[in-house]
């Protein structure tokens, strides 16, 4: 039974998303899209030759659309309204990050999906998909380096617009570690800080840049996450868990090894599309298939899109205080404690 999809946003992730329904992924279609900018909508339908019909808004779309799911990749802020809207219609819903921009609409995110009956949402927090922070949470689970005790990430974009602000540092760009590193050690986190170190030349006059978030879990374990957006050099992703027998690191991105011109080294990406473009894949992938046998999304959860805008508030608090700020989040309800 081939999945019938919405997409609410045909910019660039919206975009690789549909290609990816159409071109890559098993059991997927683009029927309907949406964007603010109906040229760019319809842009898209002719750009990827799809049998799709373009919509002015989100509602229209789930009224009409004759859709079995959407996907949303808008702007952060139009999350919200298009992930209740979906719910409300009962359709599935993969939401990009953020699953909303305040974790007061995370909360209503999840109300209405318990109100629902099952679940229907999964947030597009695709490093869990990666194969490289797979095989570090099989080493931690398989304790191969004992208890871990630090965490040691770095996230560095080689350089951003004016547009970015220091608060996106945390939002939009620390986001994906927030998600990845708690479901890594399989723990809460308790509080977190921020420290400005020294600034690049390179960042905007009102960035700060680059920022060291350090983060406390209830275990115990600290991690500190560099985010470094003007490094110039290349899109780096790095993770290293330090336990009491030992560390394990993140996998480096595969390249060729090159002697030339008197150089020895490899190739660093320069863009952040390339690093997870299979998790990408296969997250997707597994939203479909996981409906598609259990009548549920598989992923991360309305509940982890919550844990996420919670402790990002933290961290943007943190940003201004300049001391620790507590980590507070509800009971987690059972409707949300499977495995995952
Ligand atoms: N998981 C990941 O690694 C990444 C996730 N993202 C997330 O994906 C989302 C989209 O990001 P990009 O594609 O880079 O942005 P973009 O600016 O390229 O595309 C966003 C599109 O959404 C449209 N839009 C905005 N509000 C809308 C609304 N209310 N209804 C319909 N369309 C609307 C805009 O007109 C634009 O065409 C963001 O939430 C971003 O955080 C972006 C990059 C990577
Ligand atoms: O979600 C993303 C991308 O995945 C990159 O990892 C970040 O650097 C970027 O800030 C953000 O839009």
């Amino acid at each position: 039974m081939t999945m019938k999809f919405g997409v609410i946003g045909t910019g660039a992730l919206g975009m690789d998303h549909m290609r990816r329904i159409q071109q890559t992924l098993n059991g997927g279609e683009v029927v309907a899209v949406t964007d603010i900018n109906p040229e760019a909508a319809k842009q898209a339908v002719a750009d990827l030759g799809l049998n799709a019909k373009v919509f002015p808004d989100d509602r229209t779309l789930l009224a009409e659309g004759n859709v079995d799911a959407i996907v949303i990749t808008s702007w952060g802020p139009a999350h919200k309204a298009s992930v209740l809207a979906g719910i409300e219609a009962g359709k599935y819903v993969f939401c990009e990050k953020p699953l909303a921009t305040t974790a007061e609409d995370c909360l209503r995110i999840v109300e209405a999906e318990m109100k629902h009956g099952k679940r229907l949402v999964q947030v597009g927090f695709m490093r869990r998909y990666d194969s490289g922070y797979i095989k570090l949470k099989e080493a931690i689970e398989n304790k191969f380096i004992g208890e871990p005790l630090m965490i040691r990430a770095a996230h560095r974009n080689p350089e951003v617009g004016d547009s970015y602000l220091t608060n996106m540092a945390i939002t939009d760009t620390l986001i994906h570690e927030i998600d990845v590193l708690h479901w890594l050690v399989n723990d809460d986190y308790k509080a977190v800080q921020v420290v400005y170190p020294k600034k690049t030349k390179y960042a905007s006059d009102h960035l700060h840049d680059p920022q060291i978030i350090t983060l406390k879990t209830e275990s115990g374990i600290i991690i500190t996450a560099e985010v470094f957006v003007n490094c110039k050099y290349g899109y780096d992703i790095q993770c290293e868990v330090i336990g009491e027998e030992g560390i394990v690191t993140l996998p480096e991105v595969q390249s060729v090894t090159f002697r030339k011109d008197a150089k020895y080294g490899v190739n660093l990406l320069m863009d952040w599309k390339q690093r997870f473009i299979e998790a990408y894949d296969v997250e997707l992938q597994d939203f479909i298939d996981s409906i598609q046998k259990t009548g549920e999304p598989g992923g991360p959860t309305s509940w982890d899109g919550y844990i996420a805008a919670v402790t990002a508030d933290a961290c943007v608090k943190a940003q201004e205080s300049g001391g620790w700020e507590p980590v507070t989040l509800k009971e987690k309800p059972d409707f949300y404690r499977t495995n995952q």
